[in-house]
């Protein structure tokens, strides 16, 4: 996948190259390749093509309704966290029959609009949720369809703000008390309708044995409640891991690099390791990817604004903030950063890269040796087409940024940059 790459002595997305795109729209920019996300859902499908499977795109990793409905022509359903991921998933065309709802928190006005759009699946996280879901389809005189999250207590070994399957974390239900929720729910709450088992151990996995161990651990579980409850399927979640560091290579040759060199977890890999377990299940498999799909299909540019040579650092001050990409702060995201005009030669120098936000967590990257770049030139964040965008916010009163979707040689907005019209619409004086 050569989504993006240097050719002529600039960064291209596909056919276009970037820096027209950030002199025509301004920056901060997101700008996302269609081939790329379309490559990665072809890829994961087709290493998943042994089993009845459904990939449920996790829609908080990028929301944009473009993205969503170029997965959804492809075939792909949606795992949404939200009423509002819904109302995006039907604006952009997606099936609610292919979307299953995650969450710890649902509330009735959520439930009642998924029951009436007929999603695919609740998959709930405590029960007292499962209870609640209950009495709103009863009240509506509808039948809710359920799935139970798992905690399967499983170090996931990626972020401590990202790992989701230990027992400390607040999602899905302990390992232990699996059999007896599912047993009282088949007792007492006459409409649900029980149809699955899901789990998600967490997020950025590089390694494809806690993955192992979590399926291993909880497939004889799958198999009691299929043969309790006739469950259809089983979900494995997202999680699969992006390969942030990648290399550039000089001259016109694709840098993108993908494959398992650098990529310490491919899809095959992924999938060769998980499929031979999951098969003799005879059951639907769902699985979750939202980085995956997407993280490496994005990138964000930004300008740099000014220079300051202090006495500890050289600071890069651009104008992409922490309200922009807040990964870098948040997890300690590292982000390869590059310049949109090729470099001439290898020269770095190691600087902090920050933008105008006042707060000392506002930095893009820090101590990183990059190639020489002026004020006025621009750089490009890669592997920022995951929570780049949907995790931004207005703090310090800065409109959002634009997005654009790239497909071969055609550039399109698929969201407007924000005006201080929009960032204040709804305030009043008192
Ligand atoms: C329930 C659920 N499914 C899927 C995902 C997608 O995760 P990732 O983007 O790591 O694939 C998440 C987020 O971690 C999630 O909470
Ligand atoms: N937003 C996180 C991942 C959290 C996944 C959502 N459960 C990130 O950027 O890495």
């Amino acid at each position: 996948m050569h989504s993006f790459r240097y050719h002529q002595g600039q960064l291209f997305a596909e056919n276009v190259p970037l820096q027209s795109l950030a002199e025509k729209h301004g920056t901060p920019l997101y700008v996302y390749s269609k081939a790329t996300i379309t490559g990665h859902f072809t890829r994961l499908d087709a290493s998943l093509a042994r089993l009845n499977h459904l990939i449920c795109y996790a829609v908080k990793a990028n929301s944009n309704i473009a993205v969503l409905s170029t997965i959804a022509k492809l075939g792909g359903g949606f795992d949404i966290v939200s009423a509002g991921e819904l109302y995006r998933v039907i604006k952009a065309g997606g099936d609610p029959a292919k979307c299953t709802f995650a969450g710890v928190g649902k509330t009735r006005d959520e439930i009642e609009y998924a029951l009436k759009q007929g999603i695919y699946c609740f998959n709930a996280e405590s029960e007292a949720e499962l209870h609640y879901i209950n009495q709103v389809a009863g009240e509506l005189g509808m039948k809710a369809p359920v799935a139970v999250r798992v905690n399967p207590n499983v170090d996931a070994k990626t972020h401590a703000k990202i790992t989701t399957g230990k027992s400390e974390n607040k999602f899905g239900i302990d390992f232990d008390q699996i059999l007896d929720v599912y047993a009282r729910a088949a007792a007492n709450c006459p409409n649900l309708v029980i149809k699955g088992l899901q789990m998600h151990i967490g997020s950025q996995l590089t390694n494809v044995d806690p993955f192992l161990e979590a399926v291993q651990k909880v497939i004889p579980l799958v198999t009691e409640v299929k043969k309790k409850h006739g469950i259809e399927f089983f979900s494995i979640g997202g999680g699969i891991g992006i390969n942030y560091k990648q290399s550039l290579d000089s001259g016109d040759a694709a840098w993108w690099q993908e494959n398992a060199e650098v990529h310490p977890l491919t899809v095959q890999a992924y999938a060769e390791a998980v499929v031979p377990h999951l098969e003799p299940l005879g059951l639907r498999i769902l699985c979750e990817p939202g980085r995956f799909m997407v993280g490496n299909a994005g990138v964000m540019l930004t300008r740099v604004l000014y220079e300051k040579r202090g006495a500890a650092k050289v600071f890069k001050i651009v104008d992409a903030g922490m309200n922009d990409l807040i990964r870098p702060t948040l997890y300690e995201g590292w982000h390869q950063i590059v310049p949109l005009k090729q470099p001439a030669d290898a020269t770095v120098e190691k600087v902090d890269v920050v933008g105008p936000i006042c707060e000392s967590g506002d930095f893009l990257a820090q101590n990183r040796e990059i190639p020489l770049v002026k004020e006025g030139e621009y750089l490009a964040v890669l592997s920022a087409g995951a929570y780049g965008f949907t995790m931004a916010s207005n703090y310090n009163t800065r409109p959002m940024p634009a997005e654009i979707l790239v497909d071969g040689d055609k550039a399109t907005v698929v969201r407007e940059r924000q005006t201080l019209e929009d960032v204040l619409k709804g305030e009043h004086l008192a």
